[in-house]
């Protein structure tokens, strides 16, 4: 630990000695939680960080810094598309994502360092239960997914295969998270496949670019965003992890999209017969202000521009059919090589954008009295990680169909969008889909036939319940044996002893 002489001169050096202003009315222990921060940052970055801080927030208020001129659509040949795309094509894709991951070579790699502020929960968005009869989490669904994908691979290739989790989290994250998954028993997982590792946190910066005090004792810290994950990579030596277990293709995700395909066999081996070393799934976008990143063109150059860094005008461009112009929606699923990581965190980090939030930080004052700021006062940075698309030697976008893909969990409940109620209905709609084309009739609770309803939005619940563990079916396969002419009693879960019992009836 830092003596605080030495403290002292490195944060004199850095221009914050102020950092240490209250110092002398904080208990030993006080003191030390302090110091322990400080030694975290080192005096060049930390010079650099308020430096860059201050410059970007004045940039940030003025239009100089856009790229909605440069900006151009992705040409629709460069996208494949599920929709467009004939089932043999499909099923060639996912065959090759299936032979890559019977051969251990895939892996998924989950964000998970995010403070989900919006969603107002005191606790990782991974472990929300968005209320489906089964009672899981987005975590437990994950898991299961991975398990079901594994199964998959080792049916079709007669081996025993493993698709390790990677999950990146933060000062925020790590500890109840990890505290979930040893108490859930890892959800049947393996835990020497579950590697959990943080990414680094930095300070928020005022506008006169000093650090702000949360406390007499604490710097106020953020995580350094998704885009951290590269640094993450390299502090954590998962790379060396991912190699000793033969892992060459990540599928990278964030947590909150309750449709998300691990390791998703289709997109994977998209990506693999087009030998991409990156790739993005997009959906096209269901209205002009949605808030999601657009995969486009800069200056030839492949990347997402952020939907809070996107003029609404732009977003609103129609091409000649009435379309968007700008519709290819990021969905946070992204496809790397490890080659490819490895380039990214060796050669380009440091060259990533960053990017800024202003933001109302909580300080204290120079009497130490706890200030909530009613204006934003502070500047939050943070890398994306979609911004090594520009660093690719050959980048795809895939598109996929929303309802089967995308239902983000963002807000809470009583929000219009992406709440705990729409994510819930995508995927009993989902369900409910799936067992419909398997066959299945539905019954109400007085064994009367319940009406069909072929399309379902997210504003009303599908007519009948009907939950489908991960660990049945991953992309409803499968369910025709179980399902085909049999009366399904709604709410119908179909989980190992539902689809034993099915067995025993046929
Ligand atoms: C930067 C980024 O990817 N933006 C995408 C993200 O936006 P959005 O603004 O929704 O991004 P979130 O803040 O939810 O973060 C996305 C993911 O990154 C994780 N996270 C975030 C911050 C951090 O420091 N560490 C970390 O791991 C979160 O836990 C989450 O799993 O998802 C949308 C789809 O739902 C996309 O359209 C956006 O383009």
């Amino acid at each position: 630990m830092l003596s605080i002489e030495e403290a002292k001169s490195r944060l004199e050096t850095a221009g914050q000695s102020h950092v240490l202003q209250f110092c002398t009315e904080l208990s030993a222990e006080e003191r030390n939680a302090l110091l322990e921060e400080i030694s975290q940052l080192k005096p060049e970055e930390l010079i650099e960080h308020c430096r860059a801080a201050a410059e970007a927030a004045s940039r940030h208020s003025s239009a100089d810094g856009r790229l909605d001129a440069r900006m151009k659509p992705v040409p629709p040949e460069f996208i494949g598309s599920v929709s467009k795309s004939d089932k043999e094509t499909l099923k060639t894709w996912g065959d090759e994502g299936l032979l890559q991951i019977s051969q251990d070579k895939v892996a998924v790699l989950l964000l998970a360092g995010g403070q989900g502020t919006r969603l107002g929960v005191p606790y990782p968005k991974g472990m929300y239960s968005v209320g489906l009869p089964s009672g899981k989490t987005l975590y437990q669904i994950q898991a299961e997914r991975i398990q079901k994908v594994q199964e998959l691979a080792n049916v079709k290739h007669g081996c025993k295969c493993t698709v390790p989790w990677y999950i990146m989290t933060s000062e925020f994250t790590l500890g109840p998270t990890e505290k979930f998954f040893k108490d859930h028993q890892y959800f049947g997982l393996c835990p020497s496949n579950v590697v959990m590792f943080e990414q680094r946190m930095i300070p928020a910066v005022g506008f006169d670019g000093k650090i702000i005090l949360e406390k007499k004792n604490k710097i106020a810290m953020a995580p350094d965003g998704n885009g951290g994950l590269y640094r993450a990579l390299v502090d954590n030596k998962i790379l060396e992890d991912m190699e000793r277990r033969s892992v060459e293709y990540l599928h990278v995700y964030c947590v909150d999209n309750i449709l998300v395909k691990m390791a998703d066999p289709v997109f994977i081996g998209f990506c693999v017969n087009k030998g991409a070393d990156c790739g993005a799934k997009v959906v096209d976008k269901a209205y002009p202000a949605e808030p999601v990143g657009v995969v486009c063109r800069v200056d030839g150059v492949y990347q997402v521009i952020e939907y809070s860094e996107i003029q609404p005008e732009t977003a609103e461009l129609r091409g000649p059919g009435g379309e968007l112009l700008f519709s290819a929606g990021n969905i946070c699923n992204h496809f790397f090589t490890r080659g490819f990581l490895k380039e990214v965190a060796e050669k380009f980090e440091s060259q990533l954008k960053q990017h800024v939030a202003i933001k109302k930080v909580p300080f204290v004052d120079g009497e130490g009295n706890l200030v909530k700021p009613t204006k934003p006062n502070g500047i939050k940075m943070e890398k994306f990680v979609f911004d090594v698309f520009q660093f690719s030697k050959k980048f795809v976008a895939f598109e996929v169909l929303r309802e089967e893909e995308f239902s983000p969990l963002k807000n809470a409940d009583g929000a219009p969008l992406d709440t705990p109620t729409t994510a819930r209905r995508s995927l009993l709609a989902q369900h409910y889909r799936w067992a419909l084309t398997a066959g299945g009739n539905f019954l109400d609770e007085q064994d009367k036939p319940i009406p069909t309803k072929h399309s379902v939005t997210q504003n009303e619940d599908p007519p009948a319940i009907c939950e489908i563990s991960p660990l049945i079916s991953y992309f409803g396969e499968g369910l025709e044996k179980l399902l085909n002419q049999k009366n399904l009693k709604s709410p119908f879960l179909l989980d190992e002893n539902e689809a034993k019992n099915l067995v025993q009836t046929t």
